[in-house]
């Protein structure tokens, strides 16, 4: 039967089957993963094939469909090893706040260097608006600003009010959508706010995680009640930045990628070359300071973590 992986703890897999019943699901043997090293062969948005065993108990995957992107981050204890996120996203919302505790630009950019990395469209949600002063909301504008003009959406709500929430909603309808976010940003209150009924899923997902007691929850795909899927990341506070060329950072940085061809060295790494127009371009206010310094502190694979 085909199916949709809709959990997974590495070993295990739930699949929401072609008959609307959700399936627990294994591999047997080695799985093709097409050259990436991975602690999860199979991950959440997934579309697979599946067998179901005699006993009725659980089920055997038997075929990966090829996915259309997915998202991969390096995994915390192994130190070679990947995990994939997810798969055939739409897009990757990141949850972040300017008030307690505040979300750094090193911890934004990051995520969105990932994106790009990934060709995953990006949003930043603001979250707890309801915080926020008069002089506060200039600093939030501000920060909202910067990452307009590099042509990411920015969204402001308050997930505790409900404020702006069905903007939200719009944007989520229909769609595959990731969604991240350091600890005490809110996340969870705003999913619970989009999904009502989230609050039974706790209960289930201790149930269910019973199976896989000795390893991590990777990620839980969600159906939103007005339509799309929602994938949570719990335990995933960050995404690394994953494989990437230092010569090619720069082509994740949006506002960078248009200005690549005219640094006088066609190998130029814009940190301390002559006739580096991205360093003009920072000294000229065209391009972010902190964008910029963001690109330095990848570059030099500093982990500048909160
Ligand atoms: N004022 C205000 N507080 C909020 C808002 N959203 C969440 N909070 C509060 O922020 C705190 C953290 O919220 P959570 O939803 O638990 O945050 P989380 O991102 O899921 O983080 P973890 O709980 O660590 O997983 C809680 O005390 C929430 O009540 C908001 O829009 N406004
Ligand atoms: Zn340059």
């Amino acid at each position: 039967m085909r199916g949709l992986v809709t959990k997974s703890t590495g070993s295990w897999y739930q699949v929401l089957g072609a008959d609307n019943a959700r399936y627990d699901c294994r591999i047997k043997g080695k799985f093709r993963t097409h050259g990436i090293k991975t602690t999860n062969p199979i991950a959440v948005g997934d579309w697979v094939n599946f067998e179901v065993e005699p006993d009725q108990e659980s089920a055997i995957i038997t075929k990966l469909e090829p996915r259309r992107n997915y998202i991969i981050r390096k995994s915390v204890n192994l130190s070679k090893q990947t995990q994939i996120i997810g798969a055939n996203l739409d897009q990757a919302f990141l949850v972040v706040t300017l008030a307690s505790p505040p979300t750094s630009f090193g911890f934004i950019d990051r995520f969105l260097v990932t994106a790009e990395a990934y060709s995953i469209p990006a949003t930043l949600i603001f979250n707890k608006l309801d915080l926020f002063s008069d002089e506060g909301l200039e600093v939030l504008r501000a920060y909202e600003h910067i990452y307009e003009q590099i042509g990411y959406p920015c969204y402001e709500v308050s997930a505790l009010t409900g404020k702006n929430m069905d903007s939200l909603k719009e944007l989520l309808k229909d769609k595959t959508t990731l969604i991240s976010g350091h600890s005490g940003v809110g996340k969870s209150t705003l999913i619970n706010s989009l999904i009502p009924e989230a609050a039974l899923r706790t209960g289930d997902i201790s149930d269910w995680s019973d199976k896989g007691k000795h390893t991590t929850t990777f990620a839980e795909m969600m159906d939103l009640p007005f339509g799309g899927k929602l994938i949570d990341t719990p335990g995933i506070r960050e995404l690394g930045v994953v494989d990437i060329e230092k010569q090619e950072l720069s082509h994740f940085f949006p506002e960078m990628r248009s200005k690549l061809n005219t640094c006088r060295f066609h190998n130029c790494v814009h940190i301390n070359e002559p006739g580096c127009t991205i360093i003009e371009a920072v000294e000229a206010g065209e391009i972010e300071p902190s964008r910029y310094e963001s690109y330095l502190s990848i570059y030099n694979n500093e982990n500048n973590r909160r």
